[in-house]
């Protein structure tokens, strides 16, 4: 790599910017020591940081060690990480020698806001990633767990302000404290490891709110004359599980503080009644058990809420899909209807327009004297034949090929990557096969023929022009005794298909 210094010399000889002209060298720098550390990213908030303060120590670096340090580069100057960069080693380079060429034309240091927003984008992206993981679920769990634990430390916190205006005993904060950060890591603990996803609900949501109540109701005792104030974390927990617990889990929250703070309260009246006054303690437990239920019940109605939602949903997607097979598909047969076989016909012939390959052939196939298999036997049998006639049409083709209910008993088939000959095998296969199947299982004697027109798709025409010709080719072989395939050929074939550009 040829790295070019960046500041360009003045009419007067003087460098424009000196400063910036440090400031590259110390990006180069701080790659190199990225490279001996293994961690680009991190060394690219070391340089900025330099940069502010001590632009005139970085000192030169040569290119080699830039290039070398850029090389372990996975994200490039636009903060985009390289596709699978950190599972593929070989995936790096892109983003690495975008990095080097960059460096090479001095972009970085003439943008040092961007560089800022980079080194500081690169650095919060790995902190995100080794502290709530790559998982997007898990990601989501784990931060939900964090934003309740960020209250939890808010509250240890007041604690120690409580401790220090003499409201409450170090010990007993400490007590407290302690159970709090152990409730916090044992849950980023279970999160982080994966282990919740054994669960039903690998949010986990219950349990967590479960542990915070009594975490709350432990406070509630030991906060003496402060105890009030922690009344308030109560709705705050019930609150967090307000959008994802369910409607039971919800109640079951709810009547589970009521009984552990209607306990605590009555223990406490008695323990410590100076601090615990029995009527003051009449008027907690009587908010606790009027907001408590209220909040769950608020839960329990949004959970009934999205579980509707999610069942209306469900029923969308199912109708969706049934209007898309019903838009496709013929109901009888099951096989393409007529609307969607064009489209398909349309896809193959713009295929073979563009790479001049996959030349097809069209066989229209019609069920022979079917009016009468409808009168002699009833319609019902008239349809079992129509069916029976897909199967075990389908089963014959190849997989490539594709098979149309075109209206009434008529078929119209594509077959794909062939010329007339081998698609009249296939024809002749199916034959074969319908002469020796019973369509309809418990009339055995019934075994219906079919007449075929067969053509070859001409790259030039229009696709009806062969369709008509194939249909031509129908009528002929039933105005020959019908049971047989007439072939016919465009009325000049080209040697090659059309070989469209672009
Ligand atoms: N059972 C049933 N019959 C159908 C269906 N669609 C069309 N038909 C019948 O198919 C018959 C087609 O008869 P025709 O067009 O006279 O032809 P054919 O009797 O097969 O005689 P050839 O084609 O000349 O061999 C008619 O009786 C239609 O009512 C269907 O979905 N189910």
């Amino acid at each position: 790599m040829h790295v070019k210094p960046h500041a360009e010399g003045t009419q007067d000889g003087q460098a424009q910017h000196p400063v910036q002209h440090d400031g590259w060298q110390g990006v180069a720098l701080c790659l190199a020591v990225g490279d001996g550390v293994g961690s680009v990213h991190g060394a690219r908030l070391v340089f900025f940081v330099m940069w502010i303060i001590l632009p005139e120590r970085l000192g030169p670096v040569t290119p080699v060690q830039v290039a070398g340090a850029c090389a372990h580069s996975s994200i490039d100057l636009n903060g985009e990480r390289a596709p699978g960069a950190g599972v593929k080693p070989c995936n790096r380079p892109q983003p690495a020698v975008q990095n080097a060429e960059n460096l090479s034309t001095g972009v970085w240091w003439t943008h040092p806001p961007r560089l800022a927003s980079l080194a500081m984008t690169s650095f919060t992206r790995r902190f995100g990633d080794v502290l709530l993981g790559t998982d997007p679920k898990q990601r989501l769990r784990i931060s939900r767990s964090l934003t309740a634990a960020s209250v939890y430390l808010i509250c240890v916190a007041l604690m120690g302000y409580a401790c220090l205006t003499g409201f409450m005993a170090w010990r007993e904060a400490a007590e407290l404290s302690a159970a709090i950060l152990l409730n916090v890591m044992i849950w980023y603990a279970i999160l982080r490891s994966g282990l919740n996803k054994r669960f039903a609900d690998p949010a986990l949501t219950l349990p967590q709110i479960m542990a915070a109540l009594t975490v709350i109701s432990g406070a509630y005792a030991i906060t003496g004359p402060v105890h009030g104030s922690t009344m308030m974390l109560l709705a705050l927990v019930l609150v967090f599980g307000i959008f994802n617990m369910r409607a039971r889990d919800a109640r079951l929250a709810g009547g589970y503080t009521v009984l552990i703070m209607g306990g605590v309260i009555a223990w406490k009246v008695r323990s410590e009644p100076e601090y615990y006054p029995l009527r003051l303690e009449v008027a907690h437990f009587v908010l606790v058990a009027a907001i408590v239920p209220t909040i769950s019940s608020l839960a329990a109605q949004l959970s009934s809420l999205r579980a509707k939602l999610q069942a209306q949903k469900e029923e969308l997607s199912v109708a969706l899909q049934r209007i898309q097979i019903l838009a496709t598909r013929d109901e009888l047969t099951g096989l393409y209807n007529r609307r969607h076989m064009l489209e398909v016909l349309t896809q193959h012939q713009k295929r073979l327009e563009r790479t001049g390959h996959h030349r097809f052939c069209l066989a229209l196939l019609d069920i022979d004297h079917f009016k009468r298999i409808n009168d002699t036997h009833g319609h019902g049998v008239g349809d079992e034949v129509l069916r029976g006639f897909a199967q075990v049409a389908e089963s014959v083709l190849r997989e490539t090929d594709v098979l149309a209910r075109w209206g009434g008993e008529e078929f119209l088939v594509l077959l794909n990557d062939t010329q007339t000959n081998q698609a009249n095998i296939g024809l002749e296969r199916l034959r074969d096969l319908l002469a020796r199947t019973a369509l309809v299982p418990n009339m055995p004697e019934l075994k219906p023929t079919f007449s075929a027109g067969l053509t070859a798709y001409d790259t030039s025409e229009p696709l009806h022009v062969c369709i008509e010709r194939a249909d031509q080719a129908l009528y002929r072989a039933k105005a020959a005794g019908r049971n047989r395939t007439e072939v016919t050929q465009p009325p000049e074939t080209s040697p090659q298909p059309r070989k469209v550009m672009g």
